[in-house]
């Protein structure tokens, strides 16, 4: 087999003391110099415990279904009623629902050490919520009966309690960039929010720019705290993207009122009860304000935001210098933007950049831009949170502004961004079930990639073919469907084993202890290390069967650059994670039993990695043997009779609230079709025959187009099972998959919608 290096686990940024004490994630640019992390057992550093206060969910009248459903998406118990004074001494594994009329006598008296407190309001019970129960309590979350959206309800709550952490993960990108909504009202944003965020990593609610209707024709000077909640609330209902919560004032461009500051914490320390993940804070506020603000974040990130529109800003000057360290002491982002006349000044610009990173390198990471046509040059250079536009928005949030398209156009032209041939590999028994090519066309014609995209299709066997693929000068990057063994792979390949003067392709954690992969990722070298490549290495490839129909897709030269090393990946794993968290918080899965079926250890592999990322107590497993690999750190117990199972099935009733792992909650399976029969019966021994408030969770993994008798899936539903599919895992996967090849976010709601299935 060919050498392989590891790509090391968690190479997560580290985390310096930065200078104003606190610690910040690094730097983007260090990350270009450092290996990208890739596929770890992680959102950001992973999905950990977070909060482990007990949760207490204030609700409305006759809403007391809502703490069920917080509950349950926690992976916890509930109980109704009670006291603030009870509820501290509940323990962790309780959600505690007191009424919104009885908690107002007596929240003032509650223990913060022990308890967390979210208002839930429902929007139709009427707005605004009780404004003094608001204030006392940590969070709010606002909602619509119908239609409930859960997954807003499970991303809120992962969110304010610190189980995923969006932050680590955007950082770790080499470039993100947030599209700035000017709608005066999102729901005119909102049909058409799956392109619009196409290329977006965060959007970003101009609250200044909302318009709310007296009913009169007229305009309320500012949209009241109602207005602007809801208008969230609806937002992000629609997207899975973290928001950006901004207060533009008059003299930024925006049209926030300067006359009273502390309008300004109202509005923003709300955001932050509201679960926003990220709060513009502007520089001229008064440092009280800007210090409270960051130290009530939370799990909230704070963007300190200046603008300077007078046009004698200069990027060269000890005023820009120490605009910078002011704002590093209250941020974990730093956004400076000037306008400017001059093209050098762009230059200038990127100087400042590289200075203020070579002396503060512990400082928060720069978002830093010019505005204007001529400062459009900067926000091509830009790294981290580039703001964009995009056609469909009604007005430009500042002059200047680009999209991700005339970006990524910008960048390929200035010979940045330099086109590549990105591969689907098939074989021959997927190549008509998974019709991707005209998908991956659709995004990098909507990104303005320059890049060609082919499905090509390899030989039934040995790694032959493949390396024809990668072993090319403008080879970008590739997905393989199905996946291959690394051995499969790289077994006696010259090509492989040659990679990186002979040490071999690099490989992700994930790839390593999975042992499949499905994406393999080109990570350029530099020129200084052009000299890497092995003399072993074959200039030429073997000329392909079917070269003459890739021919056409790209200039298909032989050999790879000397100096670049290829990453081999697996992102199904991401997609199965994401699915099994999309309508339950990380917390449901820590600790609990999950059942995984599969015919072989490499089917099961990527759902084994998942659910040992989730911290699942114990894996039963069915039809395969636990590679030695991937059982390091699990309980695994195959079931290999019927009193085994027995067992499993009387470890608890449902397995919630239970001490110990109790009976499975989350069943897997990639078997096929055919062995439909043995999963609806699995399904059915471990199902919690239905009240909404104890569901567990069935993955099918088997490529099934359309529901039919006897599918495992609609069993599992009438078992009290939320059922997810083959089509879900796809769709996250190839979210992950887009962002590892052209390092560009994709919603899952656009691949779901270009993938011919709406999701809301
Ligand atoms: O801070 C910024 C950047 C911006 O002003 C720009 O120049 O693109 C646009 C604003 O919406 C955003 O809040």
């Amino acid at each position: 087999m060919a050498a392989v290096q590891q790509l090391e686990p968690l190479p997560t940024p580290a985390r310096p003391q930065s200078i104003n004490g606190t610690t910040h994630a690094m730097a983007i640019d260090m990350a270009e110099s450092l290996p990208p992390p890739r596929s770890n057992i992680t959102f950001g550093r992973g999905p950990r415990g977070g909060d482990t206060r007990t949760v207490v969910i204030v609700y409305g009248p006759s809403q007391e279904k809502i703490v069920s459903v917080f509950a349950e998406v926690l992976g916890k118990s509930h109980r109704l009623g009670g006291s603030f004074k009870d509820a501290g001494r509940e323990g962790k594994d309780l959600v505690v629902g007191i009424e919104a009329a009885v908690a107002s006598s007596d929240i003032a008296t509650r223990d913060k050490e022990s308890v967390v407190v979210i208002n839930a309001h429902c929007t139709g019970l009427g707005m605004p919520p009780d404004v003094f129960l608001s204030a006392q309590c940590d969070y709010e979350f606002l909602y619509t009966e119908t239609p409930f959206f859960r997954r807003d309800l499970a991303r809120f709550i992962s969110h304010t309690l610190g189980q995923i952490n969006h932050h680590e993960t955007l950082m770790a990108k080499p470039r993100t960039y947030f599209i700035s909504t000017t709608f005066p009202d999102v729901r005119a944003a909102l049909p058409n929010i799956d392109i619009l965020t196409v290329g977006s990593d965060a959007v970003e609610i101009r609250v200044d720019l909302l318009k709310e209707p007296l009913g009169d024709g007229a305009f309320s000077k500012i949209p009241s705290l109602s207005y602007v909640g809801e208008q969230v609330m609806l937002l992000r209902q629609r997207t899975e993207l973290p928001i950006i919560f901004t207060t533009r004032c008059t003299e930024e461009n925006g049209k926030f009122p300067m006359d009273d500051a502390n309008l300004y914490y109202e509005y923003l320390y709300r955001a932050i009860q509201w679960g926003v993940e990220y709060i513009d804070v502007e520089l001229w506020l008064p440092e009280t304000i800007r210090r409270r603000l960051y130290e009530q974040r939370g799990n909230s990130r704070i963007m300190s935001a200046f603008h300077d529109f007078s046009g004698t800003f200069k990027w060269p000057s000890k005023r820009a210098e120490s605009i910078f360290l002011e704002s590093a002491r209250y941020a974990d982002i730093i956004k400076m933007i000037a306008i400017i006349s001059d093209h050098n000044e762009n230059f200038e610009l990127e100087y400042f950049r590289s200075k203020t990173r070579a002396e503060y390198p512990d400082a928060p990471p720069l978002s830093a831009v010019n505005m204007g046509e001529t400062g459009q040059f900067s926000r091509t250079l830009n790294k981290v949170f580039t703001p964009i536009t995009h056609p469909l928005l009604p007005i430009i949030a500042a002059p200047g502004q680009l999209s991700a398209a005339e970006i990524n156009q910008a960048l390929a032209l200035l010979g940045q961004l330099p086109k590549k041939d990105i591969y689907g590999i098939s074989s021959p028994s997927t190549r008509s079930a998974t019709p991707q090519a005209p998908f991956y066309e659709k995004c990098f014609n909507e990104l303005g990639l320059p890049h060609h995209f082919a499905v090509v299709e390899r030989q039934q066997k040995g790694p032959g073919c493949i390396e024809t693929w990668c072993n090319q000068r403008n080879f970008g990057g590739a997905y393989l469907n199905p996946a291959v063994s690394i051995t499969a792979l790289t077994a006696g390949s010259r090509f492989f084993s040659g990679l990186n003067n002979g040490a071999g392709p690099v490989l992700s954690e994930a790839a390593r202890l999975i042992g499949m992969i499905d994406t393999i990722v080109v990570r350029p070298g530099s020129s200084s290390s052009a000299s890497s490549a092995p003399a072993s290495m074959p200039s030429s490839p073997p000329r392909h069967p079917n070269s003459e129909s890739f021919g056409q897709y790209g200039s298909a030269q032989p050999g790879l650059p000397h100096n670049t090393s290829l990453v081999l990946d697996n992102s199904s794993w991401k997609g199965i994670l994401s699915t099994l968290t999309r309508d339950f918080a990380p917390s449901a899965y820590f600790g609990r039993a999950a059942v995984v079926l599969a015919s072989s250890a490499d089917d099961a592999a990527s759902a084994l990695f998942a659910l040992k990322a989730l911290k699942v107590g114990k894996i039963y497993t069915v039809g395969f043997k636990t590679p030695p690999a991937l059982a390091r750190d699990l309980v695994i117990e195959p079931f290999n009779s019927l009193e085994s199972l027995q067992r499993a099935r009387m470890m608890g009733s449902d397995g919630a609230g239970v001490a110990g792992v109790g009976s499975p909650f989350v069943v897997v399976s990639a078997l096929g079709p055919e062995k439909a029969n043995l999963v609806a019966m699995l399904v059915r021994v471990f199902g919690s025959r239905g009240s909404a408030n104890t569901r567990k969770v069935f993955l099918d993994l088997a490529d099934g187009s359309a529901p039919r008798r006897g599918d495992p899936a609609l069993i599992a539903e009438q078992s009290g099972f939320a059922a997810y599919g083959a089509a879900d895992v796809t769709a996250f996967t190839m979210v992950e998959t887009l962002r590892l090849l052209v390092g560009q976010n994709v919603p899952y709601s656009f691949v779901r919608l270009a993938s011919g299935r709406a999701l809301f």
